[in-house]
């Protein structure tokens, strides 16, 4: 029995939306709806145009013979600036700030709502960019990595601060960890990271930088390129970070330790150029 393009069009949205990165032949979708190509290609045209007008992303047409679709999640600027700010604020709310100036946020990362969009406004920005992993450290950040993975289509690897054996070999590296100068080791399972790989490193909360500069570390032990780093959320650190460029979503602006409340304003996730 043909199948009516209404319901191709459900069940077309729907496998798109579950194999983001995937390039999908119009012969597959053409079996799967016992239709012409003809009328997929049309089909297509329609479920492209609504993904670019209501911003669920771009539907990418690969010409030719081997040729099909690659539906890419992307979230549009205006979507994701709309999406800090309200988070920004819910973020300002008293009793986040915890000894040290560091900020609770661990019923956010562990909201999949939130995590998902996260994942995407942090993915948008690195498309263009041919990331093969994307790199955090344990505990944290690592709902974030993997938020970001699935939108970008590639593996996470998790750095540790301890040793498990369940990690085979490892490389490690030390670091000065935050404003209190302590050297700490942070280290990853030799079958992680091929050499060359292009990594994306993302964590929950940055303050000093160390850890980060941590991450940076293991990846030239690696013979990895860091190709870009963003962090959640970043702390007003008052001294000077040992890390290049990096990305935040959000910038914790000040923190009252009388009042015990915190100020979160948008990051510099939508500056031009990441903040040095
Ligand atoms: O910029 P820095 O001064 O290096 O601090 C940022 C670290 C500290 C904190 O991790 P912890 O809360 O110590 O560890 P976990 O993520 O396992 O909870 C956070 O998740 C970053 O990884």
């Amino acid at each position: 029995v043909k199948i009516r393009r209404s319901e191709r069009l459900i069940d077309m949205t729907y496998y798109l939306l579950d194999h983001p990165h995937k390039l999908i032949s119009l012969t597959y979708f053409a079996k799967r709806y016992e239709s012409a190509k003809s009328s997929i290609s049309e089909d297509l045209a329609i479920v492209k145009k609504t993904f670019q007008t209501r911003g669920t992303g771009v539907l990418n047409t690969i010409p030719g013979a081997a040729g099909g679709v690659i539906f890419i999640p992307v979230i549009t600027e205006e979507a994701a600036k709309e999406y800090i700010t309200a988070l920004s604020e819910r973020l300002s709310e008293q009793d986040r700030l915890l000894p040290g100036g560091y900020v609770y946020l661990s019923d956010l990362l562990g909201d999949p709502t939130l995590l998902r969009q996260i994942g995407r406004i942090i993915a948008s920005k690195y498309i263009d960019k041919e990331i093969d992993a994307v790199m955090t450290v344990a505990t944290k950040g690592v709902p974030i990595a993997q938020a970001v993975s699935y939108y970008l289509n590639v593996p996470f690897v998790i750095v540790r601060r301890d040793s498990k054996i369940t990690e085979g070999s490892t490389v490690s590296v030390n670091y000065v960890s935050g404003s209190s100068e302590r050297i700490e080791k942070m280290e990853l399972s030799k079958r992680s990271l091929k050499r060359g790989s292009r990594v994306l490193v993302v964590d929950d909360f940055m303050k000093g930088g160390g850890t980060i500069n941590g991450m940076q570390s293991l990846i030239e032990e690696f013979e990895a390129e860091l190709v870009g780093v963003t962090v959640f959320a970043e702390g007003n650190f008052k001294g000077k970070r040992a890390i290049a460029d990096y990305h935040s979503l959000l910038f914790v602006e000040s923190v009252d330790t009388q009042t015990k409340t915190i100020k979160v304003v948008p990051g510099n996730y939508f500056d031009e150029q990441p903040k040095k």
